[in-house]
């Protein structure tokens, strides 16, 4: 269950995988469970850091205690500060009684803030004082109240370039990433699909959709820009189509190109290309070798600014990964684009 401004998360989180990354991940959730400091989870949207969250949680000494998340750009700016630290009643318009806070709720427990990244500069100094002296106020309050909270915070942005914005306090970023866990791209890790998949529609309600190999080997090569997320609404949308059906690779075609952010659909055609100024050279080219060289010169450049990652490769290149894939075989181009 997802525990967005929830505490005691009444299901137990599952991380579903058998990639090398999602394993590792797990071993670090055994290791860290019992350590105090706290925990930056970073990765794109939908990768499955509120899942490392809760299970950091219940693996913990912390479990028989709350867990308590909040997303921090889920509430509105002004509010933020009753919502971490509780307000007394009178502190402000509207607050007609007394409430406390995620980091007293959280007592004992976790207190899990997602999208950090999103958080007012004038709320991080308050955030980075209260972890330093684990005291918080309440709104309208200067008695200060004693909390016991393990902080697990989550971004989907990168916090060193929002520290470079001037976004972002860099001594906050110390404070939180004392242990940090990096979640990969589903697109990255696409052996752990078919396990995914079978996770998903066993927990539909109704005669379970099963998925033939062609259909998954499908799957497995989408870029999924929305990671799990995106996976987990297209097996509910398999399920929904073709309750108790088997769906081979033309129905998850026609699955994935239903207004699915993977395959956006185009009302009008795309404009045509400009032309391209004169650049031919007088005499004979060799125009194969060129243009091989050039997109070879591109795919490392690519691959070495995104640290060899495939899939943010891909993206910026305008290609499906598998297609990516594909050309560094054929070019001999070696995974982080180094010679
Ligand atoms: N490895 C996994 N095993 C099982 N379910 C997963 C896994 N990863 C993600 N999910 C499911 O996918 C959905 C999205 O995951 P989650 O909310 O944890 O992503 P997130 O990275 O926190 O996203 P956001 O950045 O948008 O908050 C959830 O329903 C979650 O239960």
């Amino acid at each position: 269950m997802k525990t967005r401004h929830g505490t005691f998360p009444t299901q137990l989180a599952t991380l579903v995988g058998n990639s090398n990354a999602i394993a590792n991940i797990r071993n670090e959730i055994e290791t860290l469970a019992d350590s105090h400091a706290s925990v930056l989870i970073t990765g794109p949207s939908g990768s499955g850091k509120d899942v490392v969250a809760q299970l950091l949680h219940q693996r913990s000494r912390r479990a028989a205690h709350p867990f308590v998340a909040l997303n921090c750009a889920a509430v509105a700016p002004d509010l933020l500060e009753s919502e971490m630290f509780g307000h007394e009643a009178g502190a402000f318009t509207g607050a007609l009684k007394a409430r406390a806070g995620r980091f007293e709720a959280a007592h004992g427990g976790t207190l899990f803030l997602d999208e950090v990244g999103d958080m007012p500069l004038a709320m991080q100094a308050k955030l980075l004082r209260a972890l330093e002296t684990r005291v918080v106020e309440r709104v309208g309050s200067m008695l200060p109240i004693a909390v016991d909270v393990r902080l697990c915070a989550a971004t989907s942005i990168n916090l060193f370039a929002a520290i470079d914005r001037g976004a972002f306090r860099s001594d906050l970023l110390y404070r939180l990433d004392v242990i940090r866990l990096v979640m990969p791209a589903l697109a990255d890790r696409p052996e752990d699909i078919p396990l995914l998949v079978a996770h998903f529609t066993a927990q539909l309600p109704g005669p379970a959709v099963t998925f033939d190999d062609d259909a998954l080997a499908l799957l497995m090569a989408q870029p999924w820009p929305g990671n799990v997320r995106e996976l987990k609404n297209f097996v509910e949308r398999a399920q929904a189509h073709h309750p108790g059906g088997r769906i081979d690779a033309d129905r998850a075609t026609r699955l994935l190109h239903r207004d699915s952010p993977t395959t956006p659909r185009r009302t009008t055609p795309p404009p045509p290309p400009p032309p391209l100024p004169s650049m031919l050279p007088a005499g004979n080219i060799d125009l194969k070798t060129i243009l091989s060289s050039m997109e070879q010169a591109y795919i490392v450049e690519a691959l070495q600014a995104s640290g060899g990652a495939i899939a943010a490769s891909a993206k910026r290149l305008g290609l499906q990964r598998t297609t990516l894939i594909e050309k560094m075989r054929r070019l001999h181009i070696p995974p982080h684009g180094q010679a």
